[in-house]
């Protein structure tokens, strides 16, 4: 199967600083891959070459190659804009546009793509909403205010917003570590779900999150990826000694 996204020798540097060495990864189509590491290790650097997202931190480079569904996420006609569109993200922290209300939020990547049929407009955040798995909760209270809403659910209205604009793939970038338990189990249940419309790469610093969410892993170790497997073989029989250190819980 011709992988959705595949990378080959990137690196990536902040000025003379090299965060990631040499990462060749495929992510197939409609699975959940987790980035694991200890702190410091580049998944996030990592995630974030992928939308293009270095563009905009001064000092940045990336070089390699990033392939989503066969075209070069850096190649000289790509606009930036449009593949962030192409790639969502979801950060640490839900950060909902505090000014609007739950409904605009969510329909924000198409207004600004110039959409203003209203009918298409409610569908679009209707099936978004719904995705996330917040339309029950929502849904008699879509012009209030978003951060009216409890952390879990700003959390899911980011996704929402980010499936808005049917992303190819879904970035993650530690997504529940700022919510409670019963919210991040929200969340975890989503992904299965999630599976069904887009594929996502999510960075999680909770070994078991990954073991529970993702169908791949990779472990990432000083800007290297150490292991990229199966994840129930990743965990239960690593190939790599640095991978049963880790997995084992002998450093972190
Ligand atoms: N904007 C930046 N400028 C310079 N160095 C950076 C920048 N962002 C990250 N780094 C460095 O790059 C390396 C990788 O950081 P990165 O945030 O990707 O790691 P991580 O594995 O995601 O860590 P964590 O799990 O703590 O979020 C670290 O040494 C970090 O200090």
């Amino acid at each position: 199967m011709t992988p959705l996204l595949s990378t080959s020798d990137v690196n990536i540097f902040y000025g003379e600083k090299q965060a990631v060495r040499g990462v060749n990864l495929e992510v197939q189509r409609g699975s959940v891959n987790a980035l694991i590491g200890p702190s410091g290790c580049g998944k996030t650097t990592f995630l974030r070459a992928i939308n293009r997202m270095h563009d905009l931190t001064p000092g940045a480079r990336v070089t390699g190659q990033i392939l989503l569904d066969g075209e070069d996420v850096y190649g000289p006609d790509v606009d930036p804009v449009t593949m962030r569109r192409r790639v969502g993200m979801v950060f640490q922290k839900p950060n909902p546009f505090p000014t609007m209300s739950v409904f605009d939020n969510v329909v924000s990547g198409l207004k600004l793509a110039g959409v203003r049929d209203s009918r298409r407009l409610m569908d679009v955040a209707e099936r978004s909403l719904r995705g996330a798995a917040l339309w029950e909760e929502v849904k008699d209270r879509l012009r209030m205010p978003a951060t009216g809403l409890s952390g879990g659910q700003q959390q899911r209205l980011c996704i929402a917003r980010a499936l808005a604009v049917e992303p190819e793939i879904l970035l993650m970038d530690e997504p529940t570590s700022a919510l409670d338990p019963a919210s991040t189990a929200r969340i975890e249940d989503l992904m299965t779900d999630l599976k069904k419309v887009t594929t996502i790469i999510i960075v999680t610093h909770n070994m078991h999150q990954a073991a529970r969410v993702s169908d791949t892993t990779s472990f990432f170790l000083n800007g290297d990826l150490v292991e990229h497997g199966v994840t129930d073989q990743l965990f239960t029989s690593p190939r790599d000694g640095r991978t049963e250190a880790y997995v084992t819980g002998r450093f972190g």
